[in-house]
């Protein structure tokens, strides 16, 4: 490949852009020298000889795989812990590289300590007491035992109050007795369990003087801590009683049992991860939007006018219609993340402080923003992937293996269905409340003034559109409600009536997410377009109409049926959503240049910065074991036989 060519349309694309991508990437980092700081820690990792790849790991068996992954996850930890001497890395930059997107393109594989980090350490350290936290985080945090979280057995991962695992309290020895005595109780899923980890958080079945007190969690070596060989299996295996995390409910030396404030502080760990999931799913979404968008500006094809040459394909709405409302998707999910983060972080230390007023509400977003956001960054994501074409397809194109990492993330922690449900619940309640005049929490306040207003009149603005969509998310609470209870009117018991009307219920939990999400996007522009340049700011803007535009009219039908729209109403919007399109075609390039999303992070020859697309793609594929030689030996010994014995 000639080497510092560049692309020349990207190059027209970048002299088209109306902003600066510089302010966007400061503005994205939190300013101009965290961004270099994370330019600088990229780097650090992204240059060491031992973590860049020679060759492409999908030409590596799975034994291959492990044994690769566990070197450059062992050569990563070391490196962070040399930054961590300096001062330059904390927890958040240890998430960053084990686990965001600098850790996924050096580990494309997988990460065999991403459990030990992401759910090992906070269950400790949000589940233990303080001498515990004394005793474990330390030998974890430098790696002297490494960790999972086993919670999921082969019988059960939603139902955990079902899990079978049980542990026993002997007082004659203060030992726990944990054991899984059957097939479906076996820990079934937990990352790093099978070869990795010698150390387990185990969820199990408490059980202290014959009573079961439910589902709590402890440590359990898992594996010698010096030979690696497996401990005996989980049969009558015996643990100290100081192994029980006992920062909650509690179990007493002489076996009495100490109940914790709410019984589902054991649940924290699961809200942890949710909350971390909705930046990393929007963290994925932009790696491929950037991939897609820069492809197709250097893809040409077809004819949008017979006289005039083949268009780059970023030039047909059809196309734009695919990728710019994931650009979009990317800045809604982000400023939905980090508000849920804060929000996080504020009742955690409302819960140290023993109020757990908000952590109902807290749960139900995060459920909600989880799936939500799991869903439609998969969903954008193989949008992308089919807005490349055939090239899309190709494992090298980073996008499949994008794709499997992010629909994964719709089954764990907490199935999306299931998740909604949870919202559900919460929003049932709030509906019940909204009926008899009781006090609402932020979250929903909505519902009171939508409930007084069927809708109002048509006017070209997102606070419009959060309006609708609030109207449709109350109307849809409201009928699910409404419906649930007819059904127990009718003399249906209200378990069943809650199954029955569980479609309507989903449907609910996404509406009240939607508008959720365009309220909160909107917000955050609104605050961050006075402290930026009026270039950008217009393009923040556009990108916040799009998704507040697009979302409405995906749901048509809903509006239709809960707000007094007209059809045109509708046409408006449908203009207002092509006016949006070309108003961003210019900037796209530019916009996804701001990710700064570095050209090994990318790891595709579809979207590297300099577009050089069919020379990347040519030298990518070049590197198959199976292009080394000219004739395959299957030809010998299977095609060439067939071949002669049909002559
Ligand atoms: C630093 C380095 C980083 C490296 C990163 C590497 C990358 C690694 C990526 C991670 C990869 C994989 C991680 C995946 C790990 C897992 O999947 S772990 C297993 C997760 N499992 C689940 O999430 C199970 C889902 N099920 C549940 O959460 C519960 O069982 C469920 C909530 C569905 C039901 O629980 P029940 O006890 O049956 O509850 P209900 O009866 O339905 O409700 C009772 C009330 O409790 C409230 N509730 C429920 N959950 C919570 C909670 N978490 N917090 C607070 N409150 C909760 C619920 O609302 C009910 O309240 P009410 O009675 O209505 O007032
Ligand atoms: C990649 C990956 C990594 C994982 N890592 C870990 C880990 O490290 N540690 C760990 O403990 N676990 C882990 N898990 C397990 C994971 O948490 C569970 O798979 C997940 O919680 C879903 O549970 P399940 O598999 O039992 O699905 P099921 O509950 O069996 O879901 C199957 C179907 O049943 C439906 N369903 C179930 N219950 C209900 C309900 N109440 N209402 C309506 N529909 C329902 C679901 O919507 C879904 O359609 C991992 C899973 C994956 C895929």
């Amino acid at each position: 490949m000639p080497a510092n060519t560049m692309n020349e349309d990207l190059k027209r694309e970048r002299q088209r852009c109306s902003f600066d991508p510089k302010e966007l990437t400061y503005l994205l980092d939190g300013g101009e020298e965290k961004t270099e700081e994370r330019r600088q820690r990229e780097k650090f990792f992204l240059d060491d000889p031992e973590l860049s790849e020679t060759a492409p790991s999908d030409y590596l068996s799975h034994k291959e795989k492990y044994e690769h992954a566990v070197k450059k996850a062992c050569i990563v930890f070391k490196k962070v812990q040399q930054l961590q001497a300096q001062g330059k890395a904390g927890m958040q930059n240890f998430r960053e590289v084990l686990g965001g997107q600098l850790g996924s393109a050096i580990l494309r594989d997988g990460n065999p300590l991403g459990l030990h980090y992401v759910m090992f350490i906070p269950t400790i350290m949000g589940q233990g007491t303080i001498e515990q936290q004394a005793e474990w985080i330390s030998k974890a945090w430098n790696l002297e035992i490494i960790g999972t979280y086993a919670q999921t057995e082969l019988g059960h991962g939603t139902f955990i109050r079902g899990l079978e695992t049980t542990a026993t309290y002997d007082p004659a020895t203060e030992e726990f007795v944990l054991n899984s005595p059957t097939l479906t109780s076996y820990k079934w899923w937990p990352g790093g369990l099978g070869h990795t980890a010698n150390y387990a958080v185990v969820v199990a079945q408490l059980y202290s003087q014959g009573i079961c007190h439910g589902i709590h969690p402890f440590i359990v070596q898992l594996r010698d801590e010096e030979t690696h060989l497996p401990m005996p299996g989980f049969e009558n295996v015996r643990i100290p009683w100081n192994y029980m995390l006992m920062k909650n409910g509690k179990v007493l030396k002489d076996g009495s049992y100490v109940k914790s404030p709410s019984s589902k502080l054991t649940y924290g760990t699961m809200i942890f991860v949710r909350v971390v999931i909705v930046q990393d799913a929007a963290n994925y979404l932009r790696k491929a939007v950037t991939i897609a968008t820069r492809y197709s500006a250097v893809r040409h094809q077809s004819h949008i006018k017979e006289s005039a040459p083949e268009p780059q394909i970023l030039d047909f709405v059809t196309q734009q219609h695919k990728l710019f409302p994931q650009l979009a998707t990317y800045f809604a999910l982000h400023y939905s993340g980090a508000w849920l983060w804060d929000m996080y972080n504020n009742v955690t230390s409302e819960l140290e402080s023993g109020e757990l007023d908000r952590l109902p509400e807290l749960h139900a977003l995060a459920c909600c923003l989880k799936a939500v956001s799991a869903a439609d960054a998969a969903q954008g994501i193989e949008t992308c992937r089919l807005a490349c074409g055939g090239h899309g397809y190709m494992s090298c194109s980073s996008l499949p293996i994008t794709y499997g990492l992010v629909t994964a993330m719709v089954t764990y922690e907490g199935e999306n269905t299931v998740l909604l449900l949870q919202t559900a619940r919460y929003l049932m309640k709030a509906w019940q409340n909204c009926l008899d005049g009781q006090p609402l929490t932020p979250s929903v306040q909505y519902l009171n003034s939508v409930r007084r207003s069927f809708g109002g009149v048509y006017h070209k603005s997102v606070p419009w559109i959060i309006a609708s969509m609030q109207r449709i998310a109350a109307g849809k609470i409201e009928t699910a409600h409404r419906h649930m209870n007819d059904k127990i009117k009718r003399g249906v018991n209200s378990e069943d009536a809650w199954n029955e009307t569980s479609i309507e219920l989903v449907a609910a939990s996404e509406a009240h997410c939607k508008a959720f999400i365009v309220e909160t996007y909107y917000n955050s522009v609104q605050q961050i377009v006075p402290s930026v340049s009026q270039q950008l700011g217009k393009a923040l803007t556009e990108l916040c109409e799009l998704y507040a535009v697009n979302t409405l009219l995906k749901n048509i039908g809903d509006l239709l049926r809960y707000s007094n729209v007209t059809t045109g109403d509708l046409e408006n919007l449908q203009r207002w959503l092509e006016e949006l399109l070309a108003a961003i075609r210019p900037n796209a390039v530019g916009i996804v240049d701001g990710f700064d999303i570095n050209d090994a992070i990318i790891a595709s020859p579809l979207g590297a910065y300099d577009g050089n697309v069919y020379e990347r793609l040519f030298a990518e594929v070049s590197k198959s074991p199976l292009n080394a030689k000219p004739v395959n030996e299957s030809f010998h010994k299977y095609l060439k036989p067939l071949l002669k014995s049909k002559m």
